[in-house]
């Protein structure tokens, strides 16, 4: 609603019959932009062999002039699950205050993921824009998070009893399995109940999105590690800097923190293949390195070279599998291979890990979680259900959830980011 101020009054408001505020349902967002003109341009990704440009959409995100509830009707909850991530507050944050403007008046929080709805001694937390107001200045997550958790049917049922009838679910791939699952479960109940998730992850490993909230953060906290690294390395006589970061299946943290600290000589990420031995070996460049410039970093995803480990056989809660430690194994295996060729090298390892994803959300994060929070909520509002709200080549955009997790995002190898990134260590390929 906008208040009418008179004419005279320059940079008047439009009226409310001029004022175009609201998306149209039929606004379409581009999911591709470029018009590759053959599969041998840089980083094309091609239908068919002649590269025809083939147009596909998803839905423009925003506010519409007609809404599907009543906001008197509606009794909407946040669930955060996962590991943590920059922004998780900021965008329940956002969501509630959204809901309020609405006129929603009854929103809860379920507590330590999709375990509240099952763990009788979790009890949901009733949220206002007094109790979130200020959230959003700490990381973590007000609700707390959790991995593992009850079956759909029994989170299902707890909707039902609880009343809820808007869903909102932080997470990542894992938490959007879980949302359609949920959202196919009240279909088949026939239950009028929206489930709307926002992509949460540091490891920026969702398709068809530009980023996901908390990444940039992360990169910025990572790039401080590699900094230090860089410090203590530069400073040792022989010395070898190993940082360690996070990154299950795709490098995106690694290669974006090694890009923007302009300090490493090699990334490793698990996109790409490399022998840690050998001629061409990372310890044989290193060696080359110490002896040019006379010190050296390293920066390794975590799912990096995990060919190079004995498999844990281990997975966690929710399924997923625990990785063997490469940084440990890099600096060990560092060490071995200087002391045997009788050259002095000074190894330091630096695992960020946590600290990387513990910390409040940066301004760009800030402004990115303010944005999918309302239009998670418009989504909720204009009826939609088993979506995810995403940024798309830089428009706001709701993505049905079965495309977006259908695998992992990964780097491309033929990128031309990765071959940035390359241009940036100087570093050859390791096999
Ligand atoms: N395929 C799935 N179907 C239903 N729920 C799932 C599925 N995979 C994971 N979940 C649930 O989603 C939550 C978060 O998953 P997890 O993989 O730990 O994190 P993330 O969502 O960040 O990937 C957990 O509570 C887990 O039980
Ligand atoms: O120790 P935890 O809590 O399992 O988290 C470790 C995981 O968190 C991540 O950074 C992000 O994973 P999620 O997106 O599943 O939360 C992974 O790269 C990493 O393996
Ligand atoms: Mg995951």
């Amino acid at each position: 609603m906008r208040t009418p101020i008179g004419k005279d009054f320059p940079g008047h408001y439009s009226s409310d019959e001029e004022w175009h505020g609201y998306i149209n349902n039929n606004d379409r967002v581009l999911l591709k932009t470029i018009n590759y003109s053959s599969p041998k341009s840089a980083g094309a990704e091609c239908i068919d062999p002649n590269c025809t440009w083939v147009e596909q959409w998803v839905h423009r995100a925003g506010p519409r002039e007609k809404i599907y509830y009543k906001p008197e009707e509606v009794k909407a909850a946040i669930v955060t699950c996962g590991g943590l991530c920059p922004g998780l507050n900021d965008v329940i944050r956002q969501i509630v205050i959204t809901l309020e403007i609405y006129g929603v008046k009854k929103i809860v929080g379920i507590p330590f993921g999709y375990r509240g709805f099952s763990d009788q001694e979790l009890t949901e937390v009733p949220l206002s824009r007094k109790v979130v107001q200020n959230i959003h200045l700490s990381g973590g997550s007000l609700l707390g998070v959790s991995r593992g958790g009850p079956g759909v049917s029994d989170i299902v049922d707890s909707l039902e009893e609880r009343g809820i009838n808007m869903l909102f679910v932080l997470g990542g791939n894992g938490t959007h399995a879980g949302a359609n699952a949920i959202h196919n479960e009240c279909c088949k109940r026939r239950l009028k109940v929206s489930v709307i998730g926002v992509p949460k992850t540091i490891d920026n490993d969702i398709l068809l999105m530009d980023k996901t909230f908390g990444f940039d953060t992360a990169v910025e906290e990572a790039q401080r590690a590699i900094n230090s690294a860089y410090i203590e390395a530069h400073s040792a006589y022989h010395g070898i800097g190993v940082v360690k970061l996070m990154g299950r299946s795709s490098g995106f943290i690694a290669m974006q923190a090694s890009l923007s600290s302009g300090q490493v000589d090699v990334c490793l990420i698990p996109e790409v293949p490399f022998n840690l031995h050998g001629p061409h070996g990372v310890l044989r460049h290193l060696q080359h390195l110490l002896e040019m410039k006379g010190s050296a970093v390293i920066c390794v995803a975590e799912g990096a070279g995990q060919n190079l480990l004995q498999n844990t056989n281990a997975k966690d809660a929710s399924g997923n599998v625990v990785f063997g430690d490469i940084g440990v194994y890099i600096q060990q295996e560092t060490k071995k291979y200087f002391k045997e060729i009788g050259v002095h090298a000074d190894v330091k390892y630096i695992d960020p890990t946590y600290m990387i994803r513990a910390c409040r959300a940066n301004a760009s994060d800030g402004i990115l979680c303010t944005v999918l929070g309302q239009n998670a909520v418009h989504g909720a509002f204009a009826g939609y259900s088993g979506i995810s709200v995403g940024l798309c080549n830089t428009h706001y955009a709701y993505f049905p959830i079965p495309e977006v997790i259908s695998h992992p995002r990964l780097v491309d190898p033929n990128s031309r980011m990765w071959h940035r990134c390359l241009t940036s260590t100087g570093q050859p390929d390791f096999i």
